[in-house]
């Protein structure tokens, strides 16, 4: 059976061995706990399509594995990856310890825009607790990553996690068209020049708005992230493109730079 969907990411599952990534990757797809879960070899993949803000986004997961000797094959995986759970286990200080370097290889090799979700997993445990909420919300704050203790095993906050993720990157994204001009601010992007407002109104194409005032350029207005940039780890789905195949009578004759 086919899939449609607005919009695919990929998504990376990194942190220490034993911290529960499978487990979680589990949970989000098959909705319950994995037991006698192994060590990942290298990488594993899941899918999901789920709904968010209206739109439907697939998810491609891959699972890396956290022991150090797949740590070059794991690491070909980041590129293009436009979201990541980032996981330690709350029981076990050391896996926290190595937050730093997982953050490194993700920032560096995956996209530059990345939006990475720290889980503190394990939260059933919490009698065996090493590291505190408070100490890991602070490392996300100084880190700039949204942070979520989960539980694998109960699979409290497991769903949240993802779809926080998912939610965050489709904020960012420049839908790169579909907008329309208006001057009514607070109710879109504003233009750099400071005269229109650029609002959303569907998915579409459509490189340069034009106005009687001026032509916009897409970078005057465009998001963080855009879909078709190379590595962005977003594409669109077939739903998104069934739209962007539509005939549109905003396409621009001429080429005129934006006077902003
Ligand atoms: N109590 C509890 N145990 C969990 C939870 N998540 C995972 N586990 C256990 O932790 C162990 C490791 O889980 P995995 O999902 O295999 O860990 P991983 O991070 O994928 O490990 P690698 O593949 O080696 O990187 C298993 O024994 C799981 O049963 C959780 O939320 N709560």
């Amino acid at each position: 059976m086919s899939e449609t969907y607005d919009f695919l990411f990929k998504f990376l599952v990194i942190g220490s061995a034993g911290t529960g990534k499978s487990c979680l990757l589990h949970q989000f797809i098959e909705n319950k706990f994995k037991q006698d879960s192994n060590h990942t070899i290298g990488v594993e993949f899941g899918s999901r399509v789920v709904n968010v803000g209206g739109k439907t986004v697939k998810l491609q997961i891959w699972d890396t594995a956290g022991q150090e000797r797949f740590r070059s094959v794991t690491r070909s995986y980041y590129r293009g990856a436009a979201g990541a759970l980032l996981v330690y286990d709350i029981t076990s200080r050391e896996t926290y310890n190595t937050l730093t370097n997982w953050l490194t290889d993700a920032r560096t090799l995956a996209s530059p825009n990345i939006v990475i979700i720290l889980c503190g997993n394990k939260k059933d445990l919490d009698a065996d607790r090493e590291v505190t909420f408070l100490e890991a919300s602070r490392f996300a704050q100084e880190n700039e990553l949204m942070f979520l203790e989960t539980s694998a095993l109960t699979g409290e906050n497991v769903e949240e996690a993802f779809l926080k993720c998912a939610r965050i990157i489709l904020n960012k994204i420049d839908s790169a068209g579909g907008f329309a001009v208006t001057e009514e601010r607070g109710r879109g992007k504003e233009c750099k020049c400071h005269l229109s407002v650029i609002q959303r109104v569907n998915m579409g194409r459509s490189p340069i708005i034009r106005t009687p005032r001026h032509i916009h350029r897409k970078e005057d207005y465009q998001g963080e992230l855009d879909p078709e940039r190379m590595g962005s780890g977003i594409q669109y789905g077939d739903a998104s493109l069934r739209q962007l195949r539509q005939p549109r009578g905003t396409q621009p004759q001429t080429k005129q730079q934006c006077s902003c």
